[in-house]
């Protein structure tokens, strides 16, 4: 780094000092926190991601959100080259630059880091940022300050994309870095086009199915996602879609509504009640990148058929598994000798989903908790479904099983029309789906396009399988980094002594399953527990919580 540079971060960063006292990290999602003291640390993102993107010599992204959190927070991540999340060994480096006390300390940071990384200041491609932000008021000011921060790096360039979702914003950055068209229309398009390819491909006869409610109503949590989904109903004539909640002025952001809510409290979020009965409903989460389905219930305070995560994957997995064994009847697929589905879930999954998918012969794996595990894990398939129960998730495919599939799309014109479709279905899936990152609005059109190849109506959906009972419940402890874990965090081995006596109690209850981990995202200790009855689930959590306490209290 030349001194015109070590300058221009000494005085960009004067404006952006670091309040007293705050400490925060990289955690999860990125940094997460009240929104009026992020300024200093979404500007040192910026850098970061200058710094990033000279390194991989690629385009690089920031979004500005706090997803599910309530309006007053704000947050800011990464998105690395290929549109996933931040390479995990640069955490370290983000809170070691957004802590630092002083402009000072933190040029003296970068100098070693550049150093450390040998990242090239006179590399052919100068840095290019795309910035987006949600909906969230403080979302404007914190992306100037984003902005500035990247332009603290000499040639850096940085692109204000707008408001966006955060998939979005992921989807642009891996379209820009494999050069293909990426603009916010361009990403309409390719879903519309995908969904309308599989609308054409749906066996004739199938589309209807007795009790099925062809109308769909989400609730748009009050974010960013409700006025985009409204966007892709214009392109798509043939869905009948309500949105709710979708937009500021009919409510507070994430309160009371969204993915979040309605699939922690198992309720249906406002604006819906009991003369929505037996309608198929879904609902995005502040920033849409989760997604769950439900039915309200027709009783007055409006309790729900909860359709998680979980059931999603198990929705997708059953349509992938169809259409893989259409090829496989003409053993093209056999030809293909890595063609390999495989699932990933986290230990949140129901247990009832596990055992249903092991049951149709699929692979499961578990990973701990958050996107990056899950998609790391699901890219060594060329078919990887992976969710989390609260919603979040997608389908990869590998870069040789999408040629396969090409080549084989070609060639079976003459041969079976039903290999030669499901080849052409997976090819729509794996455009339709966001290869980036977990999508809300990609995920709505999927679920919604497969429900009607199956012919199926929520309710058939929602009998694949019965979710056992379970709970969750947080713990206070005086440190939760005390809390280590193995096996996917399905087993404690520090403090000694704690897994034992979850074993023991466990070991009382029917079906019964239970773990403990700490949070990533809050100063906690989670529990979870599933049993056979509700009751069951409740005293085991409960009696969980308190050995918690008692060894770490
Ligand atoms: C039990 C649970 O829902 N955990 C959530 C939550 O992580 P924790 O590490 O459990 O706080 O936030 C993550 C980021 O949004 C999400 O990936 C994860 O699934
Ligand atoms: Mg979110």
């Amino acid at each position: 780094m030349n001194e015109l540079q070590k300058s221009l971060i000494l005085e960009s960063s004067s404006r952006f000092l670091i309040p007293q006292g705050v400490k925060v990290s990289y955690g999860t999602a990125g940094f997460r926190e009240d929104a009026s003291i992020l300024s200093s640390t979404v500007y040192r993102v910026g850098i970061l991601a200058a710094l990033r993107s000279l390194k991989t010599q690629s385009v690089i992204g920031v979004m500005i959100t706090a997803s599910h959190n309530k309006v007053s927070d704000n947050g800011v991540k990464i998105a690395d080259p290929s549109g996933g999340m931040l390479s995990q060994d640069w955490e370290p480096f983000a809170d070691e630059l957004a802590n630092a006390p002083s402009p000072q300390q933190l040029l003296q940071l970068i100098t070693e880091f550049v150093e450390k990384e040998r990242i090239p200041f006179d590399g052919v491609r100068p840095a290019e940022i795309l910035l987006g932000r949600d909906t969230r008021p403080s979302g404007e000011a914190l992306l100037e300050a984003a902005r500035q921060g990247v332009t603290s790096i000499v040639g850096a360039v940085a692109s204000d994309m707008g408001i966006l979702t955060t998939p979005q914003l992921h989807w642009m950055v891996r379209a820009r870095n494999k050069g293909i068209k990426a603009s916010e229309q361009d990403y309409f398009e390719q879903l519309s086009n995908s969904f309308r390819c599989l609308m054409d491909l749906i066996p004739t006869g199938q589309s209807k199915c007795d009790g099925m409610n062809d109308k769909l109503v989400v609730d748009g949590a009050n974010g960013v996602g409700g006025a985009k989904l409204q966007i892709l109903h214009k392109l798509l004539s043939v869905l009948d879609i309500e949105v709710r909640n979708s937009s500021q002025d009919e409510g507070v952001l994430n309160d009371g509504v969204g993915a979040d809510y309605v699939q922690k409290e198992k309720v249906a979020p406002r604006g819906f009640g009991s003369k929505d009965a037996g309608i198929r409903c879904a609902s995005l989460d502040g920033d849409a990148d989760r997604l769950v389905y439900f039915s309200v219930l027709p009783e007055s305070n409006a309790p729900i058929d909860l359709v998680d995560g979980d059931k999603i994957l198990s929705l997708f997995a059953v349509f992938i598994r169809e259409q893989l064994s259409f090829l496989n009847e003409k053993e093209d697929i056999k030809n293909f000798d890595k063609s390999r589905l495989g699932i990933i879930q986290t230990a949140y999954a129901n247990g009832a989903s596990t055992n249903y998918l092991k049951h149709l012969g699929l692979e499961v794996n578990l990973t701990p908790t958050g996107v990056k595990y899950l998609h790391e894990k699901a890219a060594d398939f060329d078919i990887g479904i992976y969710f989390e129960a609260n919603g979040h998730g997608t389908i990869l495919f590998s870069e040789t099983f999408i040629e396969w599939l090409e080549v084989r799309s070609n060639k079976l014109s003459s041969g079976s029309k039903e290999a030669e479709k499901a080849a052409l279905r997976l090819l729509a899936v794996s455009k339709l789906i966001n290869q980036a990152v977990g999508d809300a609005l990609s995920g709505v059109l999927l679920v919604e396009v497969i429900l009607k190849h199956m012919g199926w109506s929520i309710h058939r959906w929602n009998e694949l399988y019965h979710d056992l009972p379970s709970r969750q419940l947080k713990v206070k402890v005086a440190d939760r980094t005390s809390v280590v874990t193995a096996n996917a965090e399905t087993v404690v081995v520090r403090p000694p002594g704690l897994q034992e006596a979850i074993n023991a109690e466990t070991a009382k209850y029917t079906q019964g399953r239970c773990f403990v981990r700490p949070s990533g995202t809050e100063d906690v200790v989670r529990v979870y527990a599933e049993a056979s009855t509700q009751e069951a689930a409740d005293t085991l959590a409960n009696c969980v919580a308190k050995l918690v306490d008692q060894f770490l209290g």
